[in-house]
C-alpha cells in the first residue's frame, strides 16, 4: 500500500459524468521505463539523473532496494531520480521487499545473480503467489545457487559474480519479465552472453524492445541473431541522464475516459510517440463503440481490463483472446473483470478457458446499477472499473488506495476533469 495514500478511503463512488471529460491530464511516468532505468542507473558507476519518473509503489520498492544495496538514490522534485553508484548491488542486511512489484521483482532477482554474497528477493502476499520459477531454473543453468522452493518469491540468491556459461534457455510464456531480467542482468557479465527462447510464446514482446532501448541507453551493446535470440555483449553500463516518457498503460484510462464521455483529453503527448506496448490500445479504444468482435490482448495486457470494461457499453460482444498471462498478474485479472463486470449485471461477462467474452449492452449507460467492486488489490482492476463509474449510477470501487502501485494521483487526475467522487 502506497505510504501517501492518496485517498485513505474503504472505498469511493464515482458520479456518472454529466458532461463530456475535458481538460489536460498528463500521465505519470512510464512505470516500467522508470524501473529499468534505476536497476540500470545502479548498476552503472557514477551519477545517472532519471527525469520525468513515475514515484508511485512499484518504483519506490526498486528505489528504496537500490539504497539497500549501497546506492544512493535522491529525490530532488517529484519526477526526479539521482542515482549515484559505485557500479555494484552490494549484499543487502535484510531480505529485500519488493511488494507486488513484478518489474523490481524478476529484474533484481537476475541482476543480483551476478552480486556478491546472499540476497533474499521477497515481496507482499500477492507476489508470493506470482511464479518466478522459470527465471530461477534458468539462472540455476547458469551455475547460479538460487532457490525458490515454493516457484514464487522469496527467492535466496548465493551470488559469486559470476555464470558458469554464456548461454542461457528461457521460457517466457508466463511473463516476459523473465527475459527482460535476463537481459539487463547479462550486460554487467564477463563475455557475451546469448538469450534463446524456449518457445515462440512470450508476453507482449514490446517489453522486449523496450528492455533493449533502456540498456543501449546506459552503453549496452545488443544483436538479435533470430527472432528469439540475443547476444548481450559484457560492456556494464555507463551512468547517464534519461528521460522517462508517461506511462501508456495509465493512458488507457484517459483514452477510455474519452471516447465514453465522448470528451477531448489532452494528455500532452501523442498515441504514436509511446515506445511502450500498451500504446496500441489506442487504435482499438477509438473504435468504440465499433469494438473488433475478438480482440487479441497478448501484445497490450495491462490495456485489457480498461478495454474490457469499455466493451460492456460497445454495440456488439467482444472476446479477448491471448491474454492466459493475465491470471498471473497482481490478481487473476480475467477472473477479476468478470467478476466486476457480472456484479453490475449478472451474464455481462464469461470466462472461457483463458478467453474472456464481454456481452455489449450500450443501454447500460444511464442506468442506476449498484455494484461494490472488488479490486482483488489490484490497481489496473480499479481504475477500469472507475469507468464504468463514468456512465452508470452506482458504482464503488473497494481499496482504491491500490491505484497507489502506478497511478497515485489517479483520483485526483478524475476530479481534474470534472468526475465527481464520492469517498465514505
Ligand atoms: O516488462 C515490463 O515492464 C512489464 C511486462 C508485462 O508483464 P509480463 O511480462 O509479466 O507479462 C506487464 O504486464 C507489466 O506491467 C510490465
Ligand atoms: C502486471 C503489472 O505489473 P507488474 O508485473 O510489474 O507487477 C501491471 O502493472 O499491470
Amino acid at each position: 500500500m502506497s505510504k501517501d495514500k492518496v485517498m485513505s478511503k474503504d472505498k469511493l463512488t464515482i458520479i456518472p459524468a454529466a458532461k463530456p471529460l475535458s481538460g489536460r491530464a498528463v500521465p505519470p511516468g512510464s512505470k516500467s521505463i522508470t524501473n529499468r532505468a534505476l536497476l540500470l542507473a545502479g548498476l552503472a558507476r557514477g551519477t545517472s539523473r532519471l527525469t520525468g519518473a513515475l514515484k508511485s509503489d512499484d518504483t519506490r520498492y526498486m528505489a528504496e532496494a537500490l539504497r539497500a544495496m549501497g546506492v544512493t538514490v535522491d529525490e530532488p522534485d517529484a519526477t526526479t531520480f539521482v542515482v549515484t553508484s559505485a557500479g555494484e548491488l552490494k549484499a543487502p542486511a535484510a531480505p529485500l521487499f519488493l511488494g507486488n512489484a513484478g518489474t523490481a521483482t524478476r529484474f533484481l532477482t537476475a541482476a543480483l545473480a551476478l552480486g556478491h554474497g546472499r540476497y533474499v528477493v521477497d515481496g507482499d502476499e500477492h507476489m508470493r503467489k506470482r511464479p518466478i520459477k522459470p527465471l530461477v531454473d534458468a539462472l540455476k543453468s547458469l551455475g547460479v545457487a538460487i532457490d525458490a522452493p515454493t516457484g514464487c518469491p522469496p527467492v535466496t540468491i548465493d551470488a559469486n559474480g559470476r555464470f558458469t556459461n554464456n548461454k542461457v534457455v528461457i521460457d517466457a510464456g508466463l511473463s516476459s519479465q523473465y527475459v527482460s531480467a535476463l537481459q539487463m542482468a547479462a550486460a554487467c557479465g564477463s563475455e557475451p552472453f546469448t538469450i534463446e527462447l524456449a518457445g515462440a510464446d512470450i508476453g507482449a514482446r514490446g517489453y522486449i524492445d523496450l528492455t533493449l532501448a533502456v540498456m543501449r541507453a546506459f552503453g549496452a551493446r545488443v544483436s538479435q541473431p533470430t527472432p528469439s535470440s540475443w547476444v548481450i555483449e559484457p560492456t556494464g553500463y555507463t551512468a547517464t541522464d534519461f528521460v522517462i516518457e508517461p506511462d501508456a498503460s495509465a493512458a488507457t484510462y484517459l483514452w477510455a475516459a474519452e471516447v465514453l464521455t465522448k470528451g477531448a483529453i489532452d494528455l500532452g503527448i501523442a498515441n504514436e510517440d509511446f515506445t511502450q506496448p500498451d500504446a496500441k490500445a489506442y487504435d482499438v479504444i477509438r473504435q468504440f463503440p465499433h469494438l473488433p468482435a475478438e480482440i487479441d490482448g497478448s501484445q497490450m495486457q495491462d490495456a485489457v481490463p480498461t478495454i474490457a470494461v469499455l466493451a460492456a457499453f460497445n454495440e456488439t460482444p467482444v472476446r479477448f483472446v491471448g491474454i492466459a498471462n493475465l491470471r498471473v498478474k497482481e490478481c487473476d485479472r480475467i477472473h477479476a473483470v468478470s467478476t466486476g463486470l457480472n456484479n453490475i449485471r449478472a451474464g455481462l461477462a464469461t470466462e472461457d478457458g483463458d478467453d474472456l467474452i464481454v456481452a455489449s449492452d450500450p443501454a447500460l449507460a444511464g442506468q442506476r446499477l449498484p455494484a461494490d467492486i472488488d479490486t482483488f488489490a489490484d490497481h489496473r482492476i480499479a481504475m477500469s472499473f472507475a469507468l464504468a463509474g463514468l456512465k452508470i449510477d452506482g458504482i464503488t470501487i473497494l481499496d482504491p488506495d491500490c491505484v497507489g502501485k502506478t497511478f497515485p494521483d489517479y483520483w485526483k487526475v478524475l476530479s481534474s476533469l470534472g468526475v465527481a467522487i464520492k469517498d465514505e
